[in-house]
């Protein structure tokens, strides 16, 4: 859109759709004249509660890339627009984290913090989710920890931090705020943890693999109505394969493929063998299993993938396009063993939406 304020185009579109979804919310023509009026004296608009809710459950829904969307209605949003300092980003994280976790039993929730407004910065928090694990460089160039966070490891050294150096620290939240980042800790007892052992092979349990419980993915901006809310954690749960075939897979990642095909006592000798193929199954297995005893909520790629063939049905019968991302809705293990995986899909961009945020922007 333009660059000094809105596009008013993307407001008047988004107040309709509102309006059309949500006939309790009275007629659109005042809604329409007051929001243009709003734009034409301070170049941006201010949305309603209902209007930001909506607008949140809605990007969800928009999700080309996301299999879990077929409760997109029970999004639980968290209205904290006026909070744009660090220390008020970071208190409302940590709620964020005790009123999503529920002691295991996970509600999907988004916090929406300050809109980008002209003239004012709005605060954008630098780790990719709230619960990250550090990543140590060392000289020789291995890592300890996650691969995936040196970069933020390392933006959290110079600010200062000091981590234990296992391969589990949990990084701080790299806060910037007014154009300061700073450095906020998480308590740990808004941390759950779950660590990982297989129902039928003890010597698992000794692989000191563990994993956090709630993805809450923070470096995204939500978009509604031509309003950037740059700033807007949201968390739903975790499907077992982004934690056991790749989190912990990835040759980039925890690259456990080889440790547990060794402890399983397989041939290595050559790929035909698909040691990495029952490692996987076997991880993924320690997974499910993990999270289940301990009363954390987790999905099986089956479960899920069979959700989201009900939830393309529903979309369908209510006269919406279901947009959707073959590549990222397919399962990372045993994909054409999923409904997923057999079926084209329309990949159109909607909005409101959750998108990437520059990395080279702040
Ligand atoms: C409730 C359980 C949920 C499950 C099991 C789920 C599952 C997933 C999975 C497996 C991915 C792919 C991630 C990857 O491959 O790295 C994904 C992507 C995504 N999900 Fe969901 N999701 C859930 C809830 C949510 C919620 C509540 C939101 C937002 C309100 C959401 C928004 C997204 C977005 C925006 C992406 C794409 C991220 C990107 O482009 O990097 N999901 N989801
Ligand atoms: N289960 C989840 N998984 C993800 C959802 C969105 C993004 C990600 C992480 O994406 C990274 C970028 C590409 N793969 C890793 C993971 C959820 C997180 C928040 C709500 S549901």
């Amino acid at each position: 859109g333009c660059e000094e304020g809105i596009d008013r185009g993307e407001a008047e579109d988004f107040i309709r759709l509102y309006h059309a979804e949500n006939p309790s919310a009275g007629s659109v023509k005042p809604r329409l004249r007051e929001v243009a009026r709003e734009i034409s004296q301070t170049g941006t608009y201010t949305h309603t509660p209902g209007e930001l809710a909506f607008g949140a459950r809605v990007a969800w829904r928009n999700s080309n890339k996301c299999i879990g969307r077929l409760y997109w209605k029970s999004l639980r949003v968290r209205d904290r627009r006026h909070v744009d300092t660090a220390d008020g980003v970071a208190e409302e994280c940590v709620e964020h984290l005790r009123v999503a976790t529920n002691k295991g039993k996970i509600r999907p929730t988004v916090t929406v913090f300050a809109p980008d407004r002209p003239g004012e910065q709005a605060p954008v928090i630098w780790n990719d989710q709230l619960i990250r694990y550090a990543g140590y460089r060392r000289p020789d160039g291995s890592v300890v920890g996650d691969p995936a966070n040196v970069e933020v490891t390392e933006a959290a050294v110079r600010l200062g931090w000091r981590g234990r150096g296992t391969r589990f620290d949990v990084l701080p939240l790299i806060i910037e705020a007014k154009g300061t980042p700073a450095l906020r800790g998480l308590p740990a007892e808004v941390v759950l943890e779950v660590p990982l052992r297989h129902p039928s092979f003890r010597w698992f349990a000794d692989l000191g693999l563990k994993w956090h419980a709630v993805p809450v993915i923070s470096n995204m901006c939500l978009e509604i109505g031509g309003i950037r809310y740059p700033c807007a954690p949201f968390n739903g749960w975790y499907m077992g394969t982004e934690i056991g075939a790749r989190n912990l897979a990835d040759a980039d990642r925890y690259d456990q493929l080889a440790v547990v095909a060794e402890r399983l006592g397989l041939d290595m000798s050559h790929d035909r063998t698909l040691w990495r193929d029952q490692a996987l199954v076997e991880l993924n297995v320690a997974v499910l299993h993990s999270f289940e005893e301990d009363g954390v909520a987790v999905t099986d790629h089956h479960t899920e993938a069979r959700r989201f063939m009900l939830h393309l049905e529903k979309e369908e019968r209510s006269g919406r396009v279901c947009p959707a991302d073959w590549s990222w809705i397919v399962p990372p293990l045993s994909g054409a063993a999923t409904p997923v995986f057999h079926r084209y899909y329309d990949d159109v961009e909607l909005t409101p939406a959750f998108v990437r945020r520059d990395r080279n922007q702040s």
